[in-house]
């Protein structure tokens, strides 16, 4: 640990030796407790003293067929050495808080690892789906890798329209099996991580048929290699899709099957069944088959944080050591993290991770309440679980891949190197745009809760907890720039959204458009109507949390988190000042953003609008130091990271 601990630049060290606030009580804050830090430190440190998971030589000088053969070498490392790490009395909440922290289990290694699909989704489908026979046959087997899997959902024909997947899987009460098949070339399932040459099972997503009737899509568990050979089983056509953008380690695969006969107690039947005669006994509810999903995309929230966080240690610290350009006559280089414009793209991003840091652990509470509702049959808050985390998933991970995108650009040509990491991190964090539900589609499914929850309102009936400013009819008749002033500006914003779109809804049905034209020529307005909520919900949460959960910690400690929910807070109301300028259909504002400007003055110079955007050089040692000092990153993990003073940061 003391090699590590060595300085290896002055400059880092001159930042680090400023450092104001209490480092060990802001990472045990993160991390949940000091016995969480010291969990995670040695996770940590065991796994970055493991010499075999150096690469011998960069893997981007690697061909494909090499570069995944040393991911397996490594994931077989790592699940050997996290196995013997795993702490079976920390609680599953505890469990993922920490695997969120550490940057050894996801980020670094599980994200890129052929395993990944076996870890992330392959467990929670059998978990989510299967009954209880089937989880207690099933699990253990996955634990302890005797087999290895994927979740098999995607087709080359359909990502997004689950309902129009075209394997089927056609039960036979003659032999009280399924027979799978992938009628054509659309049918093949397209995707699943691993598929290609490392998992021997997986959850296959099939059109169910029984006694010449569908049953809807359902899942099924099924043997596609032979635990021996390797060799594909029988009727299955197994291979690899190709080169990506990134994820090349992943082993993204493609699955066709031939009559493929399975036993009937195959299909996971918590949720629907087929009895032995034929008989389909449909779910309580047809979207709990989609519960492994709405997992992920609340674990999203975490895997953004991570990211980002990762991202924005590279950039900042880059920021802290180099030295470029002699604004001054005379006088040595600065450091460009001097610069205001620096500063300007950096600190939203240390602001960002920590907002979705926080907004996962809010939204992993309520998916382990709805869930326990769920297995009671209460379906209350499966509804407004699903528009949080759709909306939720969609909004961080799109800002997690501009400001991700912005560290790389922050960082001059030495960004556009492999060597520095950000386009990898970059790769990784596009992806998340797509996989796990399309941005878009997510987007419009929380603007089906919205428009659900305006008429409700107009019908003066109760909305969902998250949805519930939506009734608030007070106006707001003067700018309030603190910050819960600006989310109740947000709040007005997302409530006008929403209006706009009930009234476009009408105006065309009452041209005679179907409801399904009329959604379509509204889904531009519906989308931003979504992000709007979004907002609000980063917004105040970000805000409520740090409210309540900062209590305990020292005055330099608070100080500094809420000048990361300030700064995240008014950088937003600023990039959507169109928004609130706007004269929404249920507010106007007296006061513009510029008064807004006007009343950080301790934040913010006078002059034009833009440079109200940028944060003032007086500040700029205050959120550097919040990575710098290893906020972000445990500065035992990264210890040249400096510590940087914060300078007083008028609270508003
Ligand atoms: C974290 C690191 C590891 C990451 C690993 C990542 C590897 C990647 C894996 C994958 O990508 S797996 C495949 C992921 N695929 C998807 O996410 C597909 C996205 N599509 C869908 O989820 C659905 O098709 C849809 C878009 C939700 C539409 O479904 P459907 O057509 O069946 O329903 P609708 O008619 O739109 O809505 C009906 C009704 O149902 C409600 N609903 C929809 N989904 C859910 C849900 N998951 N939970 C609860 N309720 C749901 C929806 O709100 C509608 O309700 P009402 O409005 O009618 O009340
Ligand atoms: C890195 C990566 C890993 C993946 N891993 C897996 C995996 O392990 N298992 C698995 O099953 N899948 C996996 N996927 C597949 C992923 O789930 C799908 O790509 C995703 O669901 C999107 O579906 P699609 O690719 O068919 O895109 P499409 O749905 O075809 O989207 C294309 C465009 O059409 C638009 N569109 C589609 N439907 C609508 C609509 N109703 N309204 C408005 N616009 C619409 C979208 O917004 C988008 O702009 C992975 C994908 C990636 C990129």
């Amino acid at each position: 640990m003391d090699a590590v601990n060595k300085v290896i630049n002055e400059d880092l060290q001159k930042e680090r030796d400023k450092c104001k606030f209490n480092v060990a009580e802001l990472t045990a804050f993160l991390d949940g407790g000091d016995k969480f830090t010291q969990k995670r430190r040695e996770k940590e440190n065991r796994v970055f003293s493991i010499q075999g998971l150096r690469d011998a030589v960069p893997d981007e000088y690697m061909s494909h067929k090499e570069r995944y053969e040393n991911a397996v070498r490594k994931a077989v490392i790592m699940h050997q050495t996290l196995g013997t790490l795993e702490d079976k009395t920390l609680t599953e909440y505890e469990t993922a808080r920490l695997a969120l922290r550490a940057t050894t289990s996801s980020a670094i290694f599980k994200e890129n690892s052929p395993l990944m699909l076996h870890y992330s989704m392959f467990a929670n489908v059998i978990e989510g789906q299967g009954d209880e026979k089937q989880r207690e046959y099933w699990l253990k087997k996955i634990n302890n890798m005797e087999i290895i899997g994927t979740y098999a959902q995607t087709e080359l024909g359909h990502g997004t329209f689950i309902r129009g997947l075209e394997t089927t899987a056609e039960y036979d009460p003659k032999t009280e099996e399924f027979v799978l098949n992938s009628p054509k070339l659309t049918a093949y399932k397209w995707w699943p991580g691993g598929l290609a040459h490392t998992a021997n099972h997986c959850v296959v997503m099939a059109h169910t048929y029984s006694q010449g009737k569908s049953c809807g899509i359902q899942p099924f568990m099924v043997q596609i290699r032979d635990l021996e050979t390797n060799m594909p089983m029988k009727g299955v056509k197994l291979g690899e899709i190709g080169a990506k953008l990134g994820f090349n380690t992943v082993n993204n695969g493609f699955l066709g099957f031939e009559n493929h006969r399975i036993p009937r107690d195959r299909m996971l039947m918590k949720n629907s069944q087929i009895l032995k005669d034929g008989t389909f006994i449909s779910s309580p509810n047809s979207k709990l088959t989609y519960g492994t999903m709405v997992y992920i995309r609340v674990s999203i929230l975490g895997t953004m944080a991570n990211t980002l966080g990762r991202a924005v240690t590279i950039a900042t610290r880059y920021a802290a050591v180099r030295r470029q350009s002699q604004p001054k006559p005379n006088e040595p280089e600065p450091q460009i993290l001097d610069y205001v414009t620096q500063q300007h793209k950096l600190f939203i991003g240390i602001a960002s991770s920590h907002a979705y840091y926080i907004s996962c652990f809010w939204l992993w509470t309520l998916y382990h309440r709805v869930t326990k509702e769920l297995a009671v049959g209460n379906m209350d808050n499966l509804a407004e679980l699903h528009a949080l985390a759709c909306c939720l998933k969609a909004t961080t991970s799109a800002d997690a891949a501009v400001l991700v995108e912005r560290c790389r650009l922050a960082c001059g040509g030495h960004g556009y190197m492999l060597s520095s990491n950000l386009p990898q991190i970059y790769a990784n964090v596009t992806a998340a745009n797509t996989y796990e539900g399309e941005n878009t589609v997510m987007l419009l499914q929380t603007a089906r809760a919205l428009v659900k929850a305006g008429m409700q309102v107009a019908q003066g009936q109760k909305v969902s907890p998250s949805m519930a400013y939506l009734a608030d009819q007070s106006k707001m008749a003067k700018w309030d720039s603190s910050v819960d002033g600006i989310v109740k500006g947000f709040q007005k914003v997302a409530a006008g959204k929403v209006a706009a779109c009930l009234a476009s809804l009408q105006r065309h049905t009452n041209n005679g458009q179907s409801a399904e034209d009329a959604w379509n020529l509204t889904s531009v307005q519906l989308v931003a109507a979504s992000e709007a909520h979004a907002r609000v919900i980063l917004l105040s949460v970000f805000k409520s949390e740090m409210d309540v959960q900062t209590l305990t910690l020292s005055g330099e400690t608070r100080t500094v988190l809420f000048q990361l929910v300030q700064l995240y807070t008014i950088y937003w109301a600023l990039e959507k000042v169109g928004d609130l300028l706007l004269p929404t259909t249920t507010t106007t504002y007296s006061v513009s953003i510029c008064d807004t400007a006007m009343r950080c003055d301790g934040w913010m110079d006078e002059t034009s609008l833009f440079e109200k955007s940028t944060i003032q050089t007086s500040a700029r040692t205050g959120i550097a130091g919040l990575v710098l000092s290893g906020l972000v990153y445990d500065s035992a993990v990264y210890p040249e990271l400096v510590h940087q003073s914060l300078t007083s940061w008028p609270l508003q």
